[in-house]
């Protein structure tokens, strides 16, 4: 297979996310060709927020990986957003925390810079962890640990966030607290965020863009912008814009 998978040079400038896998293809368990990917081309602006949403098995996780540098065998390219600083974090489902420090070491191990006092605050703060600060790991709930995980993420400051179902496997009450608190942190220090999830609700809820993938292997099925100013996405907003969505992209929910 070739492999063009080195990244554009950055022109300079904020710039988008741009993602063009051209094929990706596993080993099965068999020796036989798993084919994944067809062909996934889309962008992202930056500071702006995206979802990667489609059936199961169809690549998203393979897709995020591939972004994340962790998979560099596939057809395609990608050009990173580059503010200058280059860094990439990403939340994963599992909050893969450092079970022997505590939550204010966590985050702060990842700060770009020793003299964080003022941004540890903040991030601690506005989500809700300010009481939590000497917990250790063990003693958080999921949705708790989840939070330090965004805090983590956000300390250290990414040109990209990549987020791969953050809120999979907490109850409704707590997925709902945590997609406000990752809003408020987002528009706090926007970045240019991808998020995967397969959950339409929260697509319409947080994206400016849904990217819908077809079956494995895939290939976009259809991308849709949200252009409604965050402040105005009011209740009716979401159910209205939910239900064009889902007829449009039926089978999605
Ligand atoms: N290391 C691997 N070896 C072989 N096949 C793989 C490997 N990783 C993924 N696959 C296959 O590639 C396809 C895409 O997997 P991927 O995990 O990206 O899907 P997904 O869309 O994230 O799925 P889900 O929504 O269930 O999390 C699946 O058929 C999967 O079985």
């Amino acid at each position: 297979m070739s492999n063009l998978s080195k990244p554009i040079p950055p022109a300079g400038g904020p710039s988008a996310l741009e993602v063009e896998i051209r094929g990706k293809t596993f080993r099965g368990a068999d020796g036989g060709d798993v084919r994944a990917i067809e062909e996934i081309a889309f962008q992202v602006a930056p500071a702006s927020f995206a979802t990667l949403i489609g059936p199961s098995g169809c690549g998203k996780t393979t897709t995020l990986r591939i972004i994340l540098g962790l998979d560099p065998d596939f057809d395609g390219r990608l050009r990173l957003p580059d503010d200058g600083a280059g860094r990439i974090a990403a939340v994963f489902q599992e909050p893969r925390l450092l079970p022997w420090r505590s939550v204010e070491e966590n985050v702060r191990l990842a700060m770009p810079d020793a003299d964080a006092g003022r941004d540890i605050d903040q991030l601690l703060s506005i989500l809700g962890l300010d009481e939590m600060r000497s917990r250790y790991p063990s003693e958080l709930s999921l949705g708790l640990a989840r939070r330090v995980a965004l805090a983590r993420a956000f300390a250290i400051r990414p040109s990209l966030l990549v987020l791969d179902e953050p809120f999979v496997s907490l109850d409704e009450q707590t997925a709902t607290r945590l997609r406000t608190l990752l809003m408020e942190v987002w528009s706090a220090r926007p970045t240019t965020a991808l998020m995967v999830t397969h959950n339409l609700r929260e697509a319409v809820q947080l994206s400016d863009r849904i990217i819908f993938l077809t079956e494995r292997p895939s290939r976009i099925r259809g991308v849709h912008d949200l252009t409604t100013p965050r402040a105005e996405r009011d209740s009716r907003w979401r159910e209205a814009t939910l239900s064009t969505v889902a007829k449009r992209y039926s089978g999605v929910l």
